[in-house]
């Protein structure tokens, strides 16, 4: 057993599958000096103290009545679209591309611009008790090098990328094939240089639209030239227009998602946000290549893209984690994410006519609390291919973990005698905010 450098005592909540979550009302998590979790133990079941707080040298942090979780896992968001949050929600995806995201995205050539408007969001995400994040920067490099030594200095974990976008894009946000994919080759090697676990590189084709052939080939060659393969992110099957034009570019193609699949870039370790529109053949796809889907309901909603189905994603087990689609969701929280995920789940319910009274196994029943907090950690971390290192607390794992305080100064949540510990963790997921996410560590490193 690795030696406990801190011994954290308090209630911990974690899922350990999806609907099944783990509650220990006092429990000792132990982490040592690298910040991976030694044990946890429900200390109502040990003998004596001396089996979980007598350890040379080890630092006991009392908890009280605060409650320790996961740390959140956005699967998809837009460090540089933290500039214009909040705006343009009256647009639809491509007309939003147009005049709110291109122009905003241009100003990132500028890595002193970059640099400092990129600290401005990871703080935010990490404020809100994201511990992991997997950004989109933009197409220039100097400034995405500047995203990874910030994500670094700040303390997140983080998956960043290098946009890609070579056809179907302003003039002031284009690339040439050969160039685009020679700053890809050269960020991915920054990136690993920092031999850092915490921030790695992800290959980032914007959408088909914005990416030629050629250059998709060879970002999945690219990917598949290292082992493991680099992890690959992108939008899929996100809006009803950008269907149909990726069916018009591409009618050697029978669908959208048959696109990335023949230019080599649908793998185990990419992960698609969206894919609100997957047909079954589609869904069939992405199942057989174990590739992940990130839900960003806000996202769907605000740009009125659709509702994603997820109970049936998850029935036909394909992997689900969610995201908050910064800044075509609103808010870089994801409690919002949560709430949001569980709202979309009840309108698809809803809407299939559904008897949420029967509480059957259906194709349409709505994600609980349980469900959708599970798809914010662990469901997450599984798209990532990061569930053995993050996700929940089991041993081994690193202490990437919030501590939460319903009774916090300013605190949005009321708290009564006599609630139990599940109906203030319940509050806390659809009342709290990030008032009531105290402190914030990742590996270990307490980074707020
Ligand atoms: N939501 C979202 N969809 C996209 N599709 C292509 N680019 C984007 C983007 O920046 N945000
Ligand atoms: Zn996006």
């Amino acid at each position: 057993m690795a030696k406990p450098s801190r011994i954290y005592l308090g209630t911990v909540i974690h899922s350990l599958s999806l609907g099944c979550l783990e509650v220990i009302e006092r429990a000792a998590v132990a982490v040592d000096k690298s910040g991976r979790i030694v044990f946890v133990k429900d200390t109502s079941k040990c003998a004596t103290t001396a089996d979980y707080i007598d350890f040379p040298g080890a630092e006991v942090v009392e908890l009280g009545a605060r409650i320790l979780i996961p740390g959140f896992i956005d699967g998809h968001a837009h460090a540089p679209q933290q500039t214009f949050l909040g705006t343009g929600m009256h647009l639809p995806l491509l007309k939003w591309l147009e005049a709110y995201t291109f122009p905003k995205e241009a100003k990132f050539s500028d890595p002193v611009y970059a640099a400092a408007h990129y600290r401005t969001a990871v703080k935010r995400h990490l404020f809100n008790g994201t511990t992991t994040c997997s950004y989109f920067a933009t197409i220039h490099l100097e400034s995405t090098k500047a995203l990874v030594d910030i994500v670094l200095e700040l303390g997140q974990r983080g998956l960043v990328g290098k946009v890609n976008m070579d056809r179907n894009s302003p003039p002031f946000l284009i690339e040439e094939t050969d160039t685009s994919l020679k700053d890809t080759q050269t960020f991915i090697d920054y990136v690993l240089t920092k031999n850092n676990p915490l921030v790695q590189p992800v290959i980032t084709p914007r959408f088909i639209p914005s990416v030629t052939s050629p250059l998709l080939t060879g970002l999945g060659q690219l990917s598949i030239s290292h082992t493991p393969p680099i992890r690959v992110q992108s939008h899929l099957s996100e809006n009803r227009n950008e269907i149909a034009w990726v069916l018009q570019m591409h009618p050697e193609n029978p669908t959208y998602t048959s696109v990335y699949d023949s230019h080599g870039l649908l793998h185990d370790r990419s992960y698609m946000a969206h894919c609100i529109w997957c047909t079954q053949s589609e869904r069939d796809l992405l199942q057989s290549r174990s590739t992940g889907v990130i839900h960003c309901p806000n996202s769907n909603f605000s740009l009125s893209s659709g509702i994603l189905n997820v109970r049936r994603l998850l029935r036909e087990g394909i992997k689900v984690g969610l995201g908050t689609d910064v800044s075509g969701g609103y808010t870089p929280s994801m409690l919002d994410a949560i709430r949001q995920a569980v709202i979309a789940s009840k309108m698809v319910s809803i809407g299939q006519g559904s008897d949420a009274e029967t509480g059957n196994e259906g194709e349409y029943d709505a994600l609980s609390y349980a469900e959708a907090f599970h798809l914010a950690t662990m469901g997450s971390a599984e798209c990532l291919s990061l569930g053995d290192t993050v996700g929940n607390f089991l041993e081994g794992k690193d202490f990437d973990a919030l501590v939460l305080n319903l009774r916090a100064e300013g605190s949005p949540v009321d708290v009564f005698d006599g609630d139990s510990t599940l109906e203030l963790f319940q509050r806390f997921l659809f009342v709290g905010d990030d008032r009531n996410i105290e402190q914030v560590y990742v590996a270990g490193k307490r980074c707020k």
